[in-house]
């Protein structure tokens, strides 16, 4: 499932993590995948303004409704800040299944960009995944943020003008089975959109079968 947020990191945060961003020192995004060929990007590795960084983004998604209705979230792994300047892009690649985070491993199953720079600022940098012989391309709002299947091939467009600033996170859902969570995300929404206007024992029935699913399919702890 491809979805974009809208509005996920009010102005003030947004204007805070630019700030963070504008203050701090990046490096080159290669730390973190030492052996990648394709990566060409930088990314905020200061212990400090990293961690305050990563504390606003990760409490705002995970209060984020849509983005708890459409994830499933059990984990998240810590999000970070990475930065395109001209010349600078992240070729195809496929995200990590498995990653380690300060609070244990996570497996990625969807993966996450917090769009942080006016998209009138800069050209090129679109968040572009492959879907067989087609594309979803994604080059969203400050404060919007576009959650998208790990599992995909998918790349960043190069800068050509400007800066792009976005942060980054993967996330490990209670739902592995991207099918199996996008059915359940659609049955929570039909129900929780019509669910009123049912005869109450029908929404009773209804409920137990949105509970019962949730039983079968999410990651036993
Ligand atoms: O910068 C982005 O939007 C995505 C970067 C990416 O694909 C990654 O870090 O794995
Ligand atoms: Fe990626």
């Amino acid at each position: 499932m491809f979805r974009m947020i809208e509005d996920v990191l009010p102005p003030e945060a947004v204007a805070e993590l630019v700030a963070i961003a504008a203050a701090a020192q990046f490096v080159d995004g290669k730390v973190s995948n030492p052996h990648s060929r394709v990566k060409n990007n930088q990314q905020l590795h200061e212990p400090q303004p990293a961690e305050r960084a990563a504390q606003i983004v990760a409490r705002a998604l995970l209060g984020n409704r849509e983005f708890f209705d459409i994830a499933f979230p059990k984990a998240i792994a810590p999000p970070l800040l990475a930065r395109y300047e001209p010349g600078m892009n992240y070729g195809l690649h496929p995200d990590a299944a498995m990653m380690q985070t300060p609070s244990g491993a996570l497996r990625s199953d969807l993966s996450c960009t917090v769009f942080l720079a006016d998209p009138a600022s800069y050209d090129g940098g679109a968040l572009r995944v492959q879907l067989g012989s087609g594309e979803m391309r994604f080059k969203g709002k400050p404060g919007s943020a576009v959650v998208y299947p790990s599992m995909t091939l998918h790349e960043v467009e190069p800068v050509t003008r400007g800066q792009r600033l976005v942060a980054i996170t993967f996330i490990q859902s209670r739902i592995a089975d991207p099918v199996e969570r996008d059915l359940l995300y659609e049955l929570n929404e039909v129900a929780a959109l019509e669910g009123n206007n049912m005869a109450p024992e029908n929404f009773s029935r209804l409920q137990a079968v949105q509970f019962n699913l949730m039983r079968r399919w999410t990651d036993h702890p």
